[in-house]
């Protein structure tokens, strides 16, 4: 969107409701910049972290403090398990968070998984399922043991649904599991290469917003269920580090987060989604452009 958006002047025609902080990608390294496996695209592994310091440091002094941060996944970059800097490169990052004034909430991308176990993961301070509703859970939408999701409410009828990626993939799944046998399966049938070194796709789910080889492989699935309920508004993601967005035929919003680590010394990718009752408004900074995203007709009251 060319304009600039301001989230003050947007108050006088709708009512403003509450806002939270999204990020994606920050892929933190203790390494000199290097560039994605093609050589097109510089990626700034030491910088990544001051870009999450500096947008704490305004999301800690909007004038309306957001209610919660969104993290959209791979936190620290895969090169940390060769180094060996796995577990210290999570920490600093983890150090960095707690100058957040507010709850934040940890989604977990491919490159936690060349990282840690799910296990791992599991006992790590990357699991945020603490901060989930405490409401009375129906049994038929309780996650089984090995699924990392859940749900919660920052503001009365609006309800963030934190979603498990890789439920369906080869990565953290035990290699002695029938779920890996069964993703190999996939992998094979859909795969075209003969060495399965590079499994792709995760968070996006709708492939007008994103590069094919970035969607999740159940992303029909996971559209049937949203496009069965009326209520979804919005469907967040990272992963694909260029960004994307599209409106889908039932008035869903897919939003693809820029990634922080491609974002220059001098630029920034983060973003404040301020919500009102009758749209979502992005304010991003950096790399991240602003959007309007207007809730389907039917969900007006
Ligand atoms: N030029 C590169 C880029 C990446 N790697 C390694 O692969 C991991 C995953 O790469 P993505 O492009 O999917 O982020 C990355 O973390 C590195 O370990 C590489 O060797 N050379
Ligand atoms: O999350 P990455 O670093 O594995 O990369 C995802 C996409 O390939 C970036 O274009």
């Amino acid at each position: 969107m060319a304009e600039k958006l301001d989230p003050e002047t947007m108050r006088d025609s709708s009512e403003w409701l509450f806002s939270f902080g999204v990020i994606a990608d920050i892929q933190y390294a203790d390494l000199e910049d290097g560039y994605n496996y093609q050589g097109s695209r510089r990626r700034y592994y030491r910088q990544s972290l001051l870009h999450l310091t500096g947008a704490i440091e305004e999301w800690n002094k909007e004038s309306s403090m957001p209610c919660c941060v969104l993290q959209l996944g791979d936190v620290i970059d895969g090169y940390n398990a060769q180094y060996k800097t796995s577990e210290k490169s999570l920490e600093r990052v983890m150090n960095t968070f707690q100058m957040l004034k507010v709850p934040v909430h940890h989604t977990w991308g491919n490159h936690e998984f060349y990282n840690f176990s799910r296990d791992y993961l599991i006992n790590s301070k990357l699991n945020t399922k603490f901060l989930e509703d405490r409401i009375a859970h129906h049994p038929e939408t309780v996650p089984s043991e090995n699924y990392y999701a859940y749900h919660f409410v920052p503001f009365p009828k609006f309800r963030f649904i934190l979603l498990d990626s890789y439920d369906l993939s080869i990565l953290g799944i035990d290699q002695s599991s029938p779920k890996y046998q069964q993703c190999m399966k996939i992998l094979r049938e859909h795969n075209p290469n003969k060495e399965l070194n590079s499994p792709k796709g995760h968070i996006p789910i709708y492939p007008e917003a994103s590069d094919t080889v970035c969607l999740a492989w159940n992303y029909r699935d996971a559209l049937a269920v949203i496009w069965s309920h009326k209520c979804v508004v919005c469907f967040i993601a990272g992963h694909t580090h260029d960004g994307g967005y599209s409106e889908d035929p039932f008035g869903v919003h897919h939003l693809d987060l820029e990634g922080v680590i491609e974002a220059a010394p001098d630029s920034q990718a983060f973003g404040t989604v301020h919500v009102y009752s009758d749209k979502m408004m992005l304010k991003g900074r950096g790399r991240v452009p602003d959007r309007i995203m207007n809730y389907k007709k039917e969900l007006l009251v």
